[in-house]
């Protein structure tokens, strides 16, 4: 084994950072990379770190100072002499990664297939399990990253991109720069958004980590009133038209009808579902009768007990605005998963900041409402708007970014990006009997976990209750996803809430009950095949959906018939042997061959 000969020097620079920190500094390496250019040498971390004297030790990573270790790289180091990532592991330096070494390219991932040319200390980061937070990418932001972090803070800027190619990191890394840096977000507060607990809790880490002062809400969470998150709306259509436009005049026409003064927004928005002719009269020449029909809602016993979905919370902020309550304004926010705002949920983000950060990929709306263009939600912030794009991918293995698009009605609005990941090769497909795919798939999901893996077991939101269920009877500890419980070996998710989250592997169940035809169920899909890092795997009863056909197989029959399999011609031919394993098994084998290949090349290096 090779020790990097910098190790001992840069453990002392270490050790000197933790003693220069105050006491109750949190328990995160003061340092993670180092830059050397004309300017001498600098630290990079998370936070300042300065001597006695005053004299700085470390710079922030979103210090002008440490430019330079962001914006180099491999292929184009500028003056950058050495560019060095620094791991370490409980107050130990235990490995150094030198991007660029004597102003050149030093440890990098090969060149092969017009793939981009990064560090192997990115390639590194990416083999890591992942672990149900999202993983952390500060000392590896790329110099495209880097550039969009530190666009300007005023105005709106869009950054899109496909699936996992960073969208969501690069804008919680601006909104801790904007935080840092921007005069708006300084004075007013920065405020990041994303469309729901689960995905709270996913991204939850990154700003604490980062030092940054910033108020991070799900859509719901906006609502600053008594009603809370207690429903969903069955029906897609009745969200649709919640979040429509024109609900901001129907609101507007409740509040100047109202004739008790004094009513809260809870109040009226239970009176105009629970009042057919009253939403006649206020928006017959707004929404169709069948629209106004999907709204129809018995009044509950109490507003407290009024199953509240998030976009009647939504609402209730309009209506708390119209009554004259002001929302808390901020001078900057940062929109995850834009792609599935509405209307009403544009303008209650757009109530708080008109600068904004939108990241997003129109290509995944899952929201009841499709986007076609950006414009269609940047105009409720304002006319002008910058778009920025990224273009490699991070997450999916490129069978599956392959596979997946085939559910994006003419290819997708972005090009494919291009994924540093091959992952475990193409996705299994399991015909199993009917009634079995959701317990096959845990199971099949539970191999996997046991050498590691995080997996998501995803199905349509229409069996989830069903399948928690019998998780729950059957002793299978599978985390609650809807509840935004990421923190279990296997984690069990309907397909409507995956945006945004990342598993090592995916079992996908039932595939044709997702995509159920529809283009919201195509992308529904497309979402949810493109959430693993590492592989997917597919286990269905009825036949699959249009853009798998092609993978549809004979049921296998229940216990393997060795005796008429094919042998092997050789022996040594693994891969045939391999091809004649149960899908199951033969992903079970494909983890023990990944841990083996890492465990080897860690003991070579
Ligand atoms: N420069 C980087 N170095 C290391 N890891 C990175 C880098 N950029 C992104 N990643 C990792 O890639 C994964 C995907 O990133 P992210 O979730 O931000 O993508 P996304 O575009 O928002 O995806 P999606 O919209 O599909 O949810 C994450 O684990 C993230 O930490």
């Amino acid at each position: 084994m090779t020790t990097h000969p910098a190790l001992d020097d840069e453990q002392q620079q270490l050790d000197r950072s933790y003693a220069f920190l105050s006491d109750d500094a949190p328990d995160l390496p003061p340092l993670f990379g180092r830059v050397d250019d004309a300017g001498g040498s600098r630290y990079v971390g998370r936070a300042d770190v300065r001597d006695e004297d005053g004299d700085t030790v470390v710079v922030a990573w979103h210090a002008p100072e440490a430019g330079a270790f962001y914006q180099a790289c491999a292929t184009d180091p500028g003056g950058v002499t050495l560019k060095r990532v620094v791991t370490v592991s409980g107050r130990q330096v235990i490995a150094l990664h030198d991007e660029i070494a004597g102003g050149a390219a030093g440890d990098v991932s090969p060149s092969r297939d017009q793939r981009p040319v990064v560090g192997k200390v990115v390639v590194a980061a990416l083999e890591q399990f992942r672990t149900g937070a999202i993983a952390d990418a500060t000392a590896t932001l790329r110099p495209e990253q880097y550039a969009i972090i530190r666009e300007p803070g005023p105005g709106i800027l869009v950054i899109q991109g496909g699936p996992g190619t960073g969208k969501t990191i690069t804008a919680l890394h601006r909104a801790a720069w904007l935080a840092a840096n921007d005069d708006g977000a300084r004075a007013g507060g920065l405020l990041v958004v994303v469309p729901n607990a689960t995905l709270r809790a996913y991204v939850g880490d990154v700003l604490p980590r980062l030092g940054a002062a910033a108020v991070t809400a799900d859509v719901a969470s906006l609502y600053e009133g008594p009603a809370q998150l207690r429903g969903r709306d069955a029906r897609p259509e009745a969200a649709r038209v919640k979040g429509s436009a024109v609900m901001a005049m129907v609101l507007r026409r409740l509040v100047e009808s109202a004739d008790r003064p004094g009513e809260t927004p809870e109040e009226l928005l239970r009176g105009l579902y629970g009042d057919p002719a009253l939403l006649e009269r206020l928006a017959d020449d707004l929404l169709k009768a069948g629209q106004r029909d999907v709204l129809y809602r018995e009044p509950a016993g109490s507003a407290d007990d009024e199953p509240w979905t998030v976009d009647d919370l939504v609402l209730l902020d309009e209506l708390a605005h119209l009554l004259g309550r002001p929302a808390r304004r901020y001078g900057h926010a940062v929109v995850d998963e834009a792609q599935n705002l509405s209307p009403m949920q544009a303008r209650a983000i757009a109530r708080r900041s008109r600068d904004v950060t939108l990241a997003g990929d129109l290509d995944c709306s899952t929201g009841p409402g499709k986007h076609d263009d950006w414009s269609e939600l940047t105009g409720y912030f304002g006319s002008e708007s910058r778009e920025v794009t990224l273009s490699l991918g991070y997450r999916v293995p490129r069978p599956v970014v392959e596979l997946s698009r085939r559910q994006l009605a003419g290819g997708g609005v972005l090009e494919v990006a291009d994924s540093l990941r091959d992952g475990l090769g193409t996705p299994l497909v399991r015909r199993v009997d009917p009634g079995d795919e959701a317990a096959v798939a845990i199971s099949a999901g539970e191999a996997a976990a046991g050498t590691g893996f995080k997996v998501g077991v995803v199905v349509a939101p229409s069996r989830y209750d069903e399948t928690l269920r019998y998780c729950q009877s059957a002793g299978i500890k599978a985390g609650d996803g809807r509840e935004g419980d990421l923190g279990q070996a296997v984690t069990l998710l309907p397909a409507d809430l995956v945006n945004g989250l990342e598993f090592d592997a995916v079992a996908l169940v039932e595939p044709a009950e997702i995509g159920d035809g529809t283009e919201l169920g195509r992308r529904l899909l497309y979402v949810a095949m493109t959430r693993c890092t590492q592989s997917l795997a597919i286990f269905h009863a009825t036949a699959l959906p249009a853009g798998m056909e092609h993978l549809e197989r004979p049921a296998e029959p229940r216990e393997p018939e060795v005796e008429h399999r094919p042998r092997p011609a050789r022996t040594e031919d693994l891969v045939d042997l391999f091809k004649l394993l149960r899908d199951d098994d033969r992903m079970l084998v494909e983890v023990l061959i990944r841990r083996l290949l890492r465990d080897s090349l860690e003991r070579e290096d």
